[in-house]
């Protein structure tokens, strides 16, 4: 009994140093930014860091930076913690803009964790650092010039009225539509057709496989926090572990059904003109030439890898149109749509704009004539200020960075996080940011404000390659929409709107629910 007795004071000795020596290290990881000299005016959680509200997702993450940013006001930048993961906060427009584009060389990637190994999908555009996104980058560019995309805007077109006929039997009866998820269906149909030449009917059928693949993606599920968590505590953890970020099953799918059609492509010799076209060609090329790798030297310390274009490198590059295309439309219309509900005079400046150019142009749609609609132009702008789909954007320095005009020198490694949501929702450069005022990006406003103030598509080298692409697509589904219908909102939704802390683009929790009916003409 006495032997009992000792061997469990030993373990609740053992115990209670352990723990007492756990924490004293995890409040020692918490002086990182006071050691280096970096403010960090809040109070950390000794287990979340900073980020306790996210993690448990009681708050959407652009709210909760943003209450970050709100409360270290009077600070250029602030240090605070992702769990026990040390990074930077800029609130000020001038270093924002400098790590951006003067300082791209120090800033040239996200620090998006990844492991194309495990999961090839993950290897694109949006994650690839250094000399490999470079590379993709440039070759990627050619997809997305003007040129390119005004041939693809029939086949947006051709989707938005289908939307607009299924719409029809709602208006008749006065039937509540969700929006958010309508949308999502319409992007995902317009991506598929676009990019890779197939029909994924989404909108005739909710249940539809590429469907499933979006809902997936863009949803927290516990296999995500345990990876967020492992991703701020322990990186390397996450490819020991084989953590994935893309369930098993759709990857499987998505990859198969982009390798089955170039398979199917190459046998019968076909060219669609499309991004997988451009792909299939420089995987032709295989191996980059020489003079093109000296070309797109970053800087002189930059490793020039052999950068083969496999069919995974393929097939990731069609992924990144899904994750970059997909949700931030279909994000940025249900919020317009939102919008124009709850300010009708809005809504039918917008349709008098439209009607002028239908009858000006007999009907059709072209790019030049979406170019022609400014009004619509600044009503997305403005809602695209209010609700940007990205809400944090991130950059990882590869050198040490001095920030301008202060002692204090960022290392090599560290992220910094530009908080999107908490700039375009400031009252210094927006006033009365809760409401909604197209007339903030008339030529004037845009020119009397600091350009940094408005990043929906980021900025720098880093600028969303899809910026052209995603907005003819907003513009033509709403020019579609609104020149058949008005919208209102239900009686069901509640006001003000929760955004949905599960998921990390701007959401409407519980969904968007909206009335159309027929305009007469
Ligand atoms: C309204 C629609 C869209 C919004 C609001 C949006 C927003 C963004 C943002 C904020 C970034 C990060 C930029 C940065 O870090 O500076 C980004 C990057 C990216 N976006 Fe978009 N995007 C949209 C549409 C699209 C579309 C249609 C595509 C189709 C391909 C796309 C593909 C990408 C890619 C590949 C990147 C990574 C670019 C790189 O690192 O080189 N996006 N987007």
């Amino acid at each position: 009994m006495v032997l009992f007795d000792c061997l469990l004071l030993n373990l609740m000795a053992y115990a209670v140093i352990i723990s007492t020596s756990f924490y004293f290290y995890l409040r020692y990881r918490y002086t990182f930014w006071q050691r280096q000299g970096c403010p960090v005016p809040l109070e950390p959680n000794i287990i979340y860091g900073h980020t306790k509200e996210v993690t448990k997702m009681k708050t959407w993450v652009g709210e909760h930076y943003a209450s970050i940013y709100f409360n270290t006001n009077g600070y250029k930048f602030v240090g605070f913690y992702q769990f026990q993961k040390p990074k930077l906060m800029l609130r000020d427009l001038n270093i924002i803009k400098d790590v951006f584009t003067k300082e791209f060389s120090t800033f040239p990637n996200r620090g998006i964790v990844f492991d194309d190994k495990l999961e090839p999908l993950t290897g694109n555009l949006l994650t690839l650092e250094g000399h490999k996104w470079k590379v993709l980058r440039n070759k990627l560019t050619p997809a997305f010039t003007i040129g390119k995309i005004k041939n693809m805007i029939d086949l947006i077109d051709g989707r938005a009225q289908e939307m607009v006929r299924i719409l029809e039997a709602p208006a008749v009866i006065d039937e509540q539509v969700e929006f958010k998820e309508l949308l999502a269906r319409f992007s995902t149909d317009v991506i598929s057709i676009v990019a890779f030449g197939f029909e994924t009917n989404s909108l005739a059928n909710p249940d539809a496989e590429f469907r499933k693949v979006g809902r997936m993606l863009f949803s927290t599920s516990i296999e995500s926090i345990i990876r967020n968590a492992l991703n701020a505590l322990a990186p390397s953890l996450i490819g020991l572990l084989k953590v994935r970020s893309i369930k098993k099953e759709y990857a499987d799918f998505f990859y198969n059904v982009v390798n089955d059609t170039v398979r199917y492509r190459e046998e019968n010799n076909i060219q669609r003109n499309d991004f997988l076209d451009l792909l299939m060609k420089i995987k032709r090329g295989q191996n980059l030439s020489s003079e093109e790798e000296s070309k797109l030297v970053l800087n002189e310390n930059d490793e020039k890898e052999d950068f083969k274009f496999t069919m995974d490198v393929l097939a990731a590059q069609c992924f990144v149109w899904f994750i970059g295309g997909y949700e931030t439309s279909s994000i940025t219309l249900t919020f317009t749509f939102f919008e124009l509900a709850q300010n009708p005079e809005v809504q039918t400046r917008a349709q008098d704009e439209i009607d002028s150019v239908l009858i000006k142009h007999n009907g059709k749609l072209t790019y030049e004539i979406l170019q022609e609609m400014t009004y619509l132009d600044m009503i997305v702008s403005e809602a695209l200020r209010k609700y940007p789909p990205v809400p944090n954007l991130t950059r990882k320095a590869v050198k040490p960075y001095k920030l301008p005009n202060s002692d204090f020198t960022l290392n090599k490694g560290l992220q910094v996080v530009i908080p999107v949501y908490a700039i375009h929702n400031d009252p210094e450069y927006w006033p009365e940011p809760e409401k909604f005022i197209p007339e903030r990006f008339t030529e004037e406003e845009k020119h009397n404000r600091p350009q940094y103030a408005y990043l929906p598509f980021g900025a720098g080298p880093r600028l969303c390659i899809g910026m052209r692409f995603g907005m003819m697509q907003v513009k033509v589904a709403l020019f579609r929409i609104l020149s058949t219908y008005n919208i209102s909102l239900s009686k069901n939704m509640k006001l003000p709107i929760k955004l949905n802390p599960k998921t990390i683009p701007a959401n409407p929790e519980g969904g968007m629910f909206l009335h159309v009916t027929k305009r007469k003409n």
